[in-house]
């Protein structure tokens, strides 16, 4: 998959829009109890609702003309206690839906949030991380009015329109075609719309996606921004995004807002018409007073839920973008996925095999080129060379983070295809340079290793990787609240949190990518110990950048344009005099 930056729109997939329609609204089915309860209360209003003009013209034409006035307030009384009914309607109504589009809503996140955490890591490569929020939080916020709007608009707006045309039809023929003459012209015009409408909303959606791209970066790269003095110009790259978000909002705002006064234009020609002819059918006694005034109200009767309905229509074609970028990403099969008669890997003793095992991440760009080795359990192996040689794709392949296009790569002699990734994975401990923590305490991040760790174990682990001493030195220790980027640490003491956590969950293969940063001589002391302590009686891969550790691995790999080009101990590697000598001498 190409790569995708904050500066290009992604691309949608186009798909059938009653599909998406379909897809969502099948999220209803769980809440068939509730819809059920929200569509009675909208028969009970908008029987109320029908009833209302049909007082009004008994109340003209039967009481106030024959001077009735017992009959008037009977009729009344009647009609405030049904108003007063659908008005108790109207709000258990709209909190029975808020609850059914917001339980709704958690359920698309949930669903999304999962299924994003099983896609494989060139899911990750190829999108930035704002891109992928965007679509958790704003893509799915959005689907919220169209939820609410469904139940309480679409189907009880549409019996309205139906029995008030057949009310008007039955009162009277050429009035109610008079009132309905300009709906062919409205639907027509609303198709039209809808076409140019959706994809400038698919774009908006586009714009907003790559702002929050943007944003995400800039932030999580604050501090080098400001070391950089750069803020001027992200402030401009932000501006420019922001007036593309603008300007394609205007765009399809703009077009989605004709709908309101073609329905305006088209419910008044509606009414003139009805006046007009209806006066004449007064003139010659065809029709009462009453009913001209029940007509009126019939007609706005008639073009409210149309008003509704196309709102309605409106939000589904500004938000339907949305939920296409939603299921888009629902729709990615993982790539790195069980077959289907995975087993569990057993506990391992941790030999690796590679049997020419070729790899590419893009179609056509060898990474790595028919790579064989084979390391026994407990074996310490250094891996060394240029910048882009392919060590870390190395050991991204032992974790299955990525398929391989050739060859085998087998664990204590198994195929690592044929066994769960979790039982894989839960046997590796892996540290990148990048040592990630998340919110929380310490002593929570430890035992992310092992999530029913003790106390006890936590601190031990602690120990064994020499972090309890500066831990037991901050005020909180163990309890120490430590932020997402573990900000309130020094580097050393983040990577000792991290020994910890991956100490704690016993991998029987570690794969470290050593740091290259040097740190300060007292935590640089305890890392390296830390690091020993990690790799006792485990086969171990380091991307090694000190010396000491190259110097103490069993082997050592030279890696370089995707092969292995050297390997032996540091002494025997020396002797060749190869690109490990001259690595090696270019450091001292
Ligand atoms: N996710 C990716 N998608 C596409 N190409 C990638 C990806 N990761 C790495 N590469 C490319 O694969 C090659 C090997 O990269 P790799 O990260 O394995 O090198 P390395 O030896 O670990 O380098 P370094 O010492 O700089 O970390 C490089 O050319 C790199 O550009």
């Amino acid at each position: 998959m190409p790569i995708n930056t904050f500066r290009e729109d992604e691309t949608t997939k186009e798909v059938i829009k009653i599909h998406t329609i379909k897809r969502l609204f099948r999220y209803m089915i769980n809440y068939k109890k509730e819809v059920i309860s929200v569509l009675l209360l909208m028969s009970i209003i908008v029987s109320v609702n029908i009833i209302n003009p049909i007082l009004i013209k008994i109340a003209i034409d039967n009481y106030i003309a024959f001077d009735n006035y017992n009959g008037l307030i009977r009729i009344g009384i009647l009609a405030i206690i049904i108003n007063l009914i659908s008005m108790v309607c109207i709000k258990r109504r709209i909190i029975i839906m808020s609850k059914v589009s917001n339980e709704i809503l958690l359920t698309i996140r949930q669903e999304l949030y999962t299924h994003i955490q099983k896609l494989a890591f060139n899911f990750f490569d190829s999108r930035p991380v704002g891109k992928i929020l965007a679509r958790i939080i704003g893509d799915v916020n959005s689907l919220k009015d169209i939820l609410n709007n469904s139940v309480i608009t679409l189907i009880p707006d549409f019996i309205t329109i139906i029995a008030v045309a057949i009310i008007m039809l039955l009162m009277n023929f050429r009035l109610a075609l008079a009132a309905l003459s300009m709906l062919p012209f409205l639907i027509f015009i609303m198709n039209y719309i809808q076409i140019k409408a959706h994809k400038r909303w698919q774009d908006f959606r586009n714009k907003n996606s790559n702002m929050n791209a943007f944003t995400h970066e800039d932030f999580s790269g604050m501090r080098v921004v400001q070391s950089f003095a750069a803020e001027g110009q992200t402030s401009d790259t932000f501006e420019k995004l922001l007036q593309e978000h603008k300007k394609s909002f205007i765009s399809a705002f703009k077009l989605s807002n004709i709908f309101w006064p073609i329905v305006e234009v088209s419910w008044g020609v509606g009414t003139v018409l009805v006046f007009y002819f209806g006066v004449r059918l007064l003139g010659t006694g065809t029709i009462t007073v009453g009913l001209l005034v029940a007509f009126t109200s019939y007609i706005s009767m008639f073009w409210h839920p149309i008003m509704n309905l196309s709102n309605f229509y409106n939000q589904l074609i500004t938000n339907l973008a949305g939920a296409e970028r939603i299921f888009e990403i629902m729709d990615i099969e993982p790539d790195i996925k069980d077959v289907d008669e995975a087993k569990e890997m057993e506990q391992i003793s941790g030999k690796v095999q590679f049997k020419k095992v070729s790899f590419e991440y893009e179609k056509n760009i060898k990474v790595l080129d028919d790579v064989s080795f084979t390391i026994e359990p407990g074996e310490a192996i250094a891996l060394v060379g240029p910048t882009g040689a392919g060590k870390t794709t190395i050991i991204n392949l032992i974790s299955r983070f990525y398929d391989i296009q050739k060859g085998d790569i087998l664990i204590d002699d198994v195929n690592i295809k044929e066994v769960t990734i979790e039982s894989l994975r839960s046997q590796m401990g892996i540290m990148t340079q990048d040592t990630v923590l998340f919110s929380g305490t310490i002593k929570d991040n430890i035992r992310y290793g092992k999530l029913d760790a003790t106390d006890e174990e936590i601190i031990q682990a602690a120990k064994s990787v020499y972090a309890h001493e500066f831990i037991e030195n901050l005020e909180q220790g163990y309890d120490t609240e430590i932020n997402e980027r573990g900000v309130r640490l020094s580097v050393g003491q983040r990577q000792l949190i991290a020994f910890a956590r991956t100490i704690i969950s016993n991998p029987r293969i570690l794969i470290l990518d050593e740091a290259t940063s040097s740190i300060d001589t007292k935590t640089e002391r305890l890392v390296q110990k830390g690091i020993e302590a990690l790799l006792e009686g485990r086969t171990s891969f380091v991307i090694a950048h000190r010396l000491s550790t190259i110097q103490k691995a069993n082997r050592i790999f030279v890696v370089a344009d995707g092969k292995i080009i050297e390997e032996g101990t540091h002494r025997k590697l020396l002797e060749i005099k190869g690109l490990y000598y001259n690595l090696y001498k270019a450091q001292v």
